[in-house]
């Protein structure tokens, strides 16, 4: 195997699992987050005990100091910040960061202020960056354990995908490519806010009809979406549309679904938010979207309701009952 020195910043959950992925293939992987009492935590203790527990380091995974530290001499650095802070981790790498070296993100989420996606953000900020979006349905708790999970990675440079498909790869984690980054970055977003609604329609009490109701046109909303700004429908049938909105619409793992069961039962969004204690990127998605379906002129009712209901400008059973009793529609248009 060619190994690779590689750089993880953000040191969450889904970081590090993947620097654990990573470093259990044989790479060498440093690890480097903002909150440097954390790190000291994990150095300390050689497992991320807040956001991973019971997952031990290899010795070739080490936690630093510094973001200078993790970058020095890397081939590969994968960005692992929630995707409202993408652009600082991603400045605070960016002195380091060479034309050859191979740029990763996994974040899931448009950018609120700007609405842009995290490969516009990443193109504003270097050109010819050699970039990679990772996305799929994958719960770091299942992937820290070794448990089987498909992810697609996804760049206009196929040849760059498939570098990083033979970066990532292994027996229990399979990387698939596609070149459709648009897609890609939408369906992981995307679907984090059907993944509230699913969890507000569990909390409420209603049941397996509602939530299969809220998936499908769930996902007919998002590919309206991102078919208008310039996605391949194709891309949401599979792992990083329909699959993602899957594992997170019917997983305990979900943060978003976790957090929208909360708002179900009756507590205020925002102290369901604080409660999960980790990132709830669909709090953040959900007004993202709301503005980019208005600027695009694309009916996105699902969003709508869910909008509503996290900005305290309804209640979730009258977000339903609009739902419900919106004009009769043909379900292919
Ligand atoms: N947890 C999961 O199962 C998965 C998460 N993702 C995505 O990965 C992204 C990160 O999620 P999690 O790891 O779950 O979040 P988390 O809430 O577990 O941790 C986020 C980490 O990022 C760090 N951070 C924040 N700003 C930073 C910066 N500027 N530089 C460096 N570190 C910074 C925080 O200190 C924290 O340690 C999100 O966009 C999420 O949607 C994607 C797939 C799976
Ligand atoms: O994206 C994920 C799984 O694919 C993680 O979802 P949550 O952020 O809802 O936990």
């Amino acid at each position: 195997m060619n190994v690779k020195k590689i750089a993880v910043i953000g040191a969450g959950s889904w970081g590090t699992a993947l620097a654990v992925t990573l470093s259990r293939k044989g790479h060498l992987v440093r690890i480097w987050d903002v909150n440097s009492q954390h790190l000291e935590q994990l150095k300390a203790d050689r497992e991320n005990v807040k956001y991973l527990p019971g997952i031990a380091f290899d010795s070739n995974l080490q936690p630093v100091d510094t973001v200078k530290a993790a970058m020095a001499d890397a081939d590969m650095v994968v960005f692992s910040a929630p995707a409202q802070h993408f652009r600082s981790a991603l400045d605070s790498a960016l002195p380091y960061i060479s034309q050859d070296m191979i740029v990763v993100n996994v974040a899931k989420g448009i950018e609120q202020k700007t609405l842009k996606r995290m490969s516009e953000i990443a193109r504003d900020k270097m050109v010819n960056m050699k970039y990679v979006t990772l996305s799929g349905p994958s719960h770091a708790e299942e992937v820290g354990l070794g448990i089987p999970t498909t992810v697609v990675v996804a760049s206009a440079d196929i040849k760059l995908a498939e570098h990083v498909q033979d970066v990532f790869m292994t027996d229990k984690f399979r990387v698939y490519t596609n070149s459709d980054v648009i897609g890609v970055e939408l369906g992981g977003a995307l679907k984090n806010i059907i993944a509230l609604g699913a969890g507000i329609s569990d909390g409420m009490g209603y049941g397996d009809n509602a939530k299969a109701a809220m998936m499908t046109r769930g996902i007919a909303e998002i590919t309206r979406l991102g078919v208008k700004l310039g996605a391949d429908a194709h891309t949401f049938a599979g792992l990083t549309g329909i699959g993602d909105l899957v594992v997170t619409c019917t997983s305990m793992h979900s943060r978003n679904r976790r957090c929208g069961i909360m708002i179900g039962e009756g507590m205020n969004p925002k102290e369901a938010t604080e409660k999960v204690g980790m990132v709830v990127e669909g709090m953040y998605t959900t007004e993202a979207a709301y503005q980019l379906a208005k600027r695009e002129g694309v009916e996105m009712p699902i969003t709508e309701g869910i909008y509503a209901v996290i900005n305290n400008q309804i209640n979730a059973r009258d977000a339903v009952n609009n739902l419900m009793t919106r004009d009769k529609k043909s379900e292919i248009y």
